[in-house]
């Protein structure tokens, strides 16, 4: 899942690594001690794995893709998919316990809704939910941290970096915090964890990867903070432990001396089975070559819970689910609004800044599936129906319009009798005759109304009705339907003979003409 392929990395071009050719694997579910003294690189390597900052040299993939080659635009929406816990909490001082949990989600574009649900349920998770409305200085630093934890893990990471997430708090909050990273871990998300606190990392028996100087020196499964002791890496700890003043003299305690000289001679197989360092070079030679021999048996497991508790459930429906965003979805969540700065883990930005409303969203849209489409308008009747009245040639999906084009069976039934009773109806039904037989060659009616005498009121009403000119061939370009042209024809000539003042007995004209 995650992957460094001699890795190293410098902040000062000609400044000493911070990360010095390692090469390491991490498995999906692993649950990973970093250990190794202040300024080995263990901040650094987690970064890494967030991509703040690119190798100079090597490589990492994570979940199979390349941080090197991750274009920019990518990198806060892979960062979301990362959780983060700090020592120092980093809650948002102004915000409730609640209120920081669902920032988290907030920033992705989750509806409130389902922020509701999600944030109350995490919180119940890590036994916050009573201290919900409490603002991050009203709880204590434990509380603070599983705040944050919750915080971390409310939008299912499928990693979880933890530096130093118990070097703020006493044994019993640490153990708590534990307790739940435990439980992330069996839920099957990757814990990473860099961490100075040895009762835990001794007590939980995970593997331990320790560094040095940035080099990698041991990579232990379910090691103890110390390395088997003579081992180089044992040597190089203790020697830099004291250096910086994190522990003055031997970090192996008496009695654990005891025991790994006891386990040393018992099991020797099973340490070496366990012991897999990744490098090759001297120290790492020698730690390998030493380990084997020196490695303590691994103990039964520490629970950091009372024995009648049960064991964290799996990952399940009703727990947290862990999901990799795989590379579509990550691509099909490029329509969620990005902060136009990144959360980058270091700061938490402010909403208003990011452009982020208050208003709720609705449940239906969801800015990460895009908005939901409209229903389909209902079909409009068949322009086959023989209810209908009026001519449409182009049938119309649009829903009715204010004005009805079609006419409903009602309607049609009752214009079919104002026209029966209309008192001019013999008349204007020669008229559209008369009309129609007029469409049939435009070229022909041009030419008979050039021919008559310009004071007939039929050359006025014909000359002011808009008529399409023929072009020279004597074919109309744009031939109208009959029925509709005919009645356009009536309409206008209806009009002209109104404007013209010609009264209505007198307009006749259309029959005669014809008649004559
Ligand atoms: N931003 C930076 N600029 C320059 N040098 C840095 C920077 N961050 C870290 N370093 C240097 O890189 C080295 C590794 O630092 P890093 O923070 O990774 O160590 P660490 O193991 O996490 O230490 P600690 O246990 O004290 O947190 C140190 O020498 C440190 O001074």
């Amino acid at each position: 899942m995650i992957r460094f392929d001699h890795v190293t990395r410098r902040y000062q071009q000609d400044g000493r690594p911070a990360l010095d050719d390692v090469s390491i694997e991490f498995e999906r579910g692993d649950f990973v001690f970093l250990i190794g003294a202040s300024g080995s690189g263990k901040s650094t390597l987690l970064r890494m794995i967030l991509r703040e900052g690119l190798p100079q040299k090597g490589k990492i993939t994570v979940a199979g893709q390349n941080l090197g080659l991750m274009l920019e635009k990518r990198v806060p929406d892979f960062r979301r998919s990362i959780g983060m816990v700090f020592q120092d909490f980093r809650l948002l001082p102004d915000k409730t316990v609640f209120e920081n949990v669902a920032f988290a989600m907030r920033v992705i574009g989750a509806p409130r809704s389902t922020i509701r649900k999600r944030v109350t349920k995490v919180l119940e998770r890590v036994n916050l939910d009573h201290l919900a409305k409490r603002y991050p200085h009203e709880i204590s630093g434990g509380e603070q941290q599983r705040a944050a934890i919750a915080r971390a893990i409310v939008n299912e990471p499928a990693i979880l970096l933890a530096d130093e997430p118990t070097g703020n708090l006493d044994p019993r909050a640490a153990e708590e915090v534990m307790k739940i990273l435990r439980w992330i871990s069996s839920s099957g998300t990757t814990v990473i964890m860099a961490t100075h606190d040895r009762p835990i990392v001794d007590s939980m028996r995970r593997r331990v990867v320790q560094l040095h100087r940035g080099a990698l020196v041991r990579d232990q499964q379910r090691g103890t903070y110390d390395p088997p002791v003579g081992s180089e890496a044992w040597e190089l700890l203790r020697v830099e432990e004291a250096d910086s003043g994190l522990r003055a003299s031997d970090p192996t305690p008496a009695h654990q001396k005891d025991d790994d000289a006891e386990a040393s001679a018992s099991e020797p197989e099973e340490s070496a089975a366990v012991d897999k360092p990744e490098k090759t070079g001297p120290s790492q030679a020698a730690a390998a070559d030493k380990a084997p021999a020196e490695e303590p048996e691994p103990e039964p497991e520490l629970e950091l819970e009372p024995e009648s508790e049960p064991e964290p459930e799996p990952a399940q429906e009703e727990s947290i689910r862990v999901v990799w965003p795989s590379r579509d979805s990550r691509e099909s969540t490029a329509e969620v609004p990005e902060p136009k700065r990144d959360f980058d883990g270091t700061e938490l930005p402010d909403l208003s800044r990011d452009g982020y409303e208050e208003d709720e969203p609705t449940d239906q849209v969801n800015p990460a599936e895009g908005p939901v489409e409209e229903p389909a308008p209902a079909p409009a009747p068949s322009e086959h129906d023989p209810e209908l009245v009026g001519d449409d040639p182009q049938p119309s999906a649009e829903p009715a319009p204010a004005v009805p084009f079609r006419t409903r069976p009602q309607e049609a039934k009752k214009h079919r009798l104002d026209w029966l009773a209309h008192p001019e109806r013999d008349e204007i039904s020669e008229q559209d005759e008369a009309s129609e037989e007029d469409e049939g060659s435009s070229a022909e009616e041009n030419t008979r109304r050039l021919a008559r005498p310009a004071s007939s009121p039929a050359d006025v009403s014909k000359a002011q009705a808009p008529r399409p000119m023929a072009p020279s061939d004597g074919k109309s370009e744009t031939p109208r339907p009959k029925s509709s042209a005919s009645q356009s024809t009536y309409t206008d000539a209806r009009r002209t003979a109104e404007q013209l003042g010609i009264p209505r007995s007198r307009r006749g004209f259309w029959r005669r003409r014809r008649d004559g």
